[in-house]
């Protein structure tokens, strides 16, 4: 893990760079991937799937039967973990609702401000190194909360044309309502134009790999929203001497298990505490399964002292982090002036994997420095706000010569005349 300190030039670009910074190769593989999905469909699609996934496939839809039988290939006890996690999120989540907001803005104006579900959403869940069902639980809840009408769910299969048993299981429990094997920048570009087997949705959600995460990004101009750029897993570590060198280096190995494009910083003012994590990251590494792409992931990571708090903060600000912990004897400084990460992690005694799986907040998370302007996704994520109004008479004699003065100002002589003919007309 390299270690560097704090960088007095404040050159951040260098200091500060994602392992996943170029994209101008995966550009053109994500556009030459649209272009052909939307001219031949589902052929296509096929083609990619065949290509990248290493699966011939007949046909995308999982039937009814896999559902069912993926169920009963579910642990017990695994079942009762999901639910638990499952309440959390959802309390949570419905913890969100936001009243209708309703005001007079002068006599006789009344304003308001409604929510309502965005009808068709469709949810990527990734599925290239590891099977992600606890990301369904993260945005088929909030939707369903929402009230979303179509919830489709795309998602990579093996290269025997199969779903991990564990995501169609929660898909159905999460209400989701049609699942596709699809991944990559295939799936997006269906999701995107909508071909003889994939609906087109309103709105992408779900995080990926770069492929994914660009593909997500072109959809935009094509006039589908996305949550947010949700790329490679990222953390960073804010600790002290109060901080437990073995609990450090394990919240850091659990993003870093990732994938190889991960990336974990660990920030301190104590020297002796990046060497205990330096340490223990070597040791805990030995044993893991996903060694091989920790061991990748830690190569891209930093170690990095500074000075003191202020220093710290600045750079955190500056790195926008996906993942923040905080383990410092002072935390409330840290809270406070934390302006720019996804979500916050506070103590010894919570770990980023509480947040990845069950305390209740969402582990859909901006990524790569998008955290200076994305939250997270939220129940907000999934509603769209429509405003209403309704003006008396007595508001339109109190507002209507304001807006024939400002609609002359601007030339609109039809947008005056739809006031004046009122104000004449007035019974
Ligand atoms: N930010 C978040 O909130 C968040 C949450 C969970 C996971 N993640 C990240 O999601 C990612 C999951 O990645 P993954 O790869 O396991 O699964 P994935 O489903 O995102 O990607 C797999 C797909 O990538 C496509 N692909 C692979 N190689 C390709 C190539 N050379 N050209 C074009 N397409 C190709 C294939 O179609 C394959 O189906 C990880 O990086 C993880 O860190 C992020
Ligand atoms: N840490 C990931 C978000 O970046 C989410 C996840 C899913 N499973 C485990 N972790
Ligand atoms: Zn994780």
């Amino acid at each position: 893990m390299q270690r560097i300190e704090y960088p007095q030039q404040k050159d951040w670009e260098d200091i500060l760079k994602r392992p996943t910074q170029t994209v101008s190769d995966i550009e053109e593989t994500v556009t030459t991937i649209f272009e052909e999905v939307r001219s031949k469909g589902d052929a296509v699609i096929k083609e990619y799937t065949e290509k990248f996934d290493k699966v011939k496939l007949e046909s995308f839809l999982v039937s009814i039967e896999e559902i069912e039988k993926a169920s009963a290939e579910v642990s017990e006890q695994l079942k009762k973990a999901i639910s638990l996690a499952k309440n959390n999120i959802e309390k949570f989540h419905a913890a969100q609702k936001t009243k209708r907001i309703a005001l007079e803005t002068m006599p006789g104006v009344s304003c308001w401000q409604e929510k309502r579900p965005i009808q068709k959403v469709g949810l990527y869940i990734p599925g290239g190194t590891a099977p992600l069902f606890s990301t369904i639980l993260m945005l088929a809840v909030p939707a369903t909360i929402a009230g979303c009408k179509e919830i489709i769910l795309c998602t990579p299969p093996n290269n025997r044309g199969e779903i991990d048993p564990t995501i169609l299981y929660t898909a159905k429990l999460c209400g989701v309502t049609q699942i596709f094997k699809i991944g990559g920048i295939q799936a997006i570009a269906g999701m995107t134009f909508g071909t003889e087997g994939i609906p087109k949705v309103y709105k992408i959600f779900g995080p990926g790999n770069q492929y994914v995460t660009v593909a997500k990004q072109l959809a935009t101009k094509y006039g589908v929203a996305i949550d947010m750029p949700a790329g490679p897993s990222e953390l960073l570590v804010v600790a002290d001497d109060s901080a437990n060198a073995a609990f450090v280096a394990s919240d850091l190995l659990s993003q870093a298990e990732h994938g190889v494009d991960s990336q974990v910083i660990l920030v301190s003012t104590s020297e002796k505490l990046l060497d205990d994590v330096a340490w223990e990251i070597e040791s805990q590494i030995k044993v893991l399964p996903r060694r091989a792409i920790a061991e990748k992931a830690i190569a891209n990571s930093r170690l990095i002292l500074v000075n003191n708090d202020n220093e710290a903060i600045e750079l955190i600000n500056e790195y926008a982090p996906e993942h923040y912990i905080v383990c410092m004897k002072n935390e409330e400084f840290f809270i406070e002036n934390t302006i720019n990460a996804g979500s916050v992690f506070i103590g010894n005694y919570t770990p980023e994997s509480a947040g990845d799986y069950a305390s209740g907040t969402n582990h859909t998370l901006p990524t790569n420095g998008y955290a200076k302007q994305f939250s997270g996704v939220n129940l907000n994520s999934f509603m769209k706000s429509m405003t209403f109004q309704k003006i008396t008479k007595e508001g339109i004699l109190g507002i209507g010569n304001a807006i024939e003065l400002m609609a002359e100002a601007e030339g609109l002589q039809a947008h005056k005349n739809a006031v004046t003919l009122r104000l004449k007309n007035l019974e």
